[in-house]
Parts: C-alpha cells; sequence; structure tokens
C-alpha cells in the first residue's frame, strides 16, 4: 500500500478556484472533481482539515464593496467562506465522505461553531474538518486562517490549492517572464513581497514552522501526489 508522508495536513482551497470558468458562485463540475481529489487522499488515511476561501462570492475589497465600511465588507466575505463550506460539506457527502462544517463566528442554526477540542475529535475519528468564516475577524485573510487553523490542530503541512502552480518571482498572470520557484524561505517570500499569500499568514507559519506548499488546483492529481511526498509546487519553508 502507498504511503502518505504526512499523517495531518490543513488544505486551503481558493474560493475564486470554485467559479471554474463561470464568472462567479460555485461550479459543479469543479467542485465535483475538487472532492474527488481530496477522496482519493483521505483514503491514503490522512487526517484532512479544510478551509475555503469566498472570493467566488464576495471580496471585501472588490469593486462591488467599493465605499463600503470595510469591516463590514469583510463580514460579508466571511458568510460567502461559509456558503462555500456548507457546499463543500454537501458535495462530499455525496461522495461518500463525512465532513463537519466549524464556523468561526456563531450562527448556530447553520453551522456548529468552532471549538478546538471538537475538530480534534472529529479530526481522529477521520471525518473532514471545515473550518468557515475565515479568522471570524475582519481585516484578515483566509490564507491568515488556514495559518491559524493548522497552527491549532498541528497540521504537519498548509497545502495551499489555487490557480496558479506555485510561488513566482512575481504575479505570473500579470508578468509573463515571472520565474517559479521550488523552494523558497518565508524571510524571502515576505521581503520580495510576494502576493501569493498575504504577509500575515506566511509570517504565522514562520513563526510555528508550519510549512507551506502551494500548488495548482486545475492540474490532475497534484494533491495526491503532494501527500506521497512527491515534489510539486513550491516549499515554502523556515
Ligand atoms: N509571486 C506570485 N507567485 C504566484 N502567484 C502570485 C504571485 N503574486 C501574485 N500572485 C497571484 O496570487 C494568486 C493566488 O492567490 P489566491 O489567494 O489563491 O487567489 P485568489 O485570491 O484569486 O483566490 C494567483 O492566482 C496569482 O495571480
Ligand atoms: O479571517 C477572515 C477571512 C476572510 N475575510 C473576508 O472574506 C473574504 C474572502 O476570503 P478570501 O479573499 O481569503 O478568499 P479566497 O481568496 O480564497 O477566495 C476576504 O476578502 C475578506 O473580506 C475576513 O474578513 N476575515
Amino acid at each position: 500500500m502507498t504511503q502518505a508522508a504526512y499523517k495531518r495536513v490543513l488544505l486551503k482551497l481558493s474560493g475564486e478556484a470554485l467559479m471554474g470558468d463561470d464568472a462567479y458562485g460555485i461550479n459543479r463540475a469543479t467542485i465535483e472533481r475538487m472532492v474527488a481529489d481530496v477522496k482519493e487522499v483521505a483514503q491514503l488515511g490522512v487526517e484532512l482539515a479544510i478551509v475555503i476561501g469566498g472570493g467566488n462570492i464576495f471580496r471585501g475589497v472588490a469593486p462591488g464593496a467599493q465605499g463600503m465600511d470595510r469591516a463590514t465588507a469583510d463580514y460579508m466575505g466571511m458568510l460567502a467562506t461559509v456558503m462555500n463550506s456548507l457546499a463543500l460539506a454537501d458535495a462530499m457527502r455525496q461522495q461518500g465522505m463525512t465532513a463537519r462544517v466549524m464556523s468561526a463566528i456563531s450562527i448556530e442554526q447553520v453551522v456548529e461553531p468552532y471549538v478546538r477540542p471538537k475538530a480534534l475529535q472529529y479530526l481522529e475519528e477521520g471525518k473532514i474538518v471545515i473550518f468557515a468564516a475565515g479568522t471570524g475577524n475582519p481585516f484578515f485573510t483566509t490564507d491568515t486562517a488556514a495559518a491559524l487553523r493548522g497552527s491549532e490542530i498541528g497540521a504537519q503541512v498548509v497545502l495551499k490549492a489555487t490557480k496558479v502552480d506555485g510561488v513566482y518571482s512575481a504575479d505570473p498572470n500579470k508578468d509573463p517572464s515571472a520565474t517559479r520557484y521550488s523552494s523558497i524561505s518565508f524571510d524571502e517570500a515576505i521581503s520580495r513581497h510576494l502576493q501569493v499569500m498575504d504577509a500575515t499568514a506566511f509570517a504565522l507559519c514562520r513563526d510555528q514552522k508550519l510549512p507551506i506548499r502551494v500548488f495548482s488546483i486545475v492540474k490532475p492529481g497534484a494533491l495526491a501526489r503532494i501527500v506521497l511526498g512527491e515534489d510539486e509546487g513550491t516549499l515554502v519553508h523556515v
């Protein structure tokens, strides 16, 4: 049997990647494919916690939020992550997995609140835990939520699944001459202002010595390859 390189991982799924080729919202085929990737990894016996973004539905800094109070816009962004989390958990249920959504802001009729020992219990039981509503605070991102929850649950790595296949010397969507790093230190990523993740997330992972691997969500089998210990995407390390 193939052996996983990790016992427990925190997977960050980009909200925008959920759109697939649509202009906004959740693309059915895309979410089903993501869930199939997650299932492959869960079947290797890896304990999986997931943080999902909300950019496909709402982004605090988006043009639609212009003129709005930033904190209010950010709370709307957090609620968007709750919707994505519910959609993800339901897609998992349809593919025979058991997922639990835990929210950082209390909306108890909809999802249970985040309680760390409970999350740890679910993980030990082999359930997939989806952390909704980011950190529960405005002015943060779901990348920072991934760093925070990853640290709290003692994940061995944060896997950031996004639209690009790693960390580049500049935003590859804007600068075609950008080159990809196979690995980079947190200090270098922060000092070079690489925008693939925000500095708060990088700094938290650096301080907790929690490595991050940035990889493409659109590349088939990438998640499973990483979990099996292969070199894929970019490793951000201490
Ligand atoms: N140095 C960089 N290396 C890689 N991607 C970068 C870099 N700078 C900016 N980016 C952008 O960051 C995005 C990944 O961040 P992510 O938070 O997953 O996206 P989104 O916010 O669209 O969901 C990429 O799509 C890319 O356009
Ligand atoms: O701890 C958090 C996490 C998220 N957000 C808000 O939720 C939005 C969606 O999250 P994010 O942009 O990180 O999602 P993604 O980039 O993965 O789509 C952000 O723009 C913020 O407005 C927030 O205020 N606090």
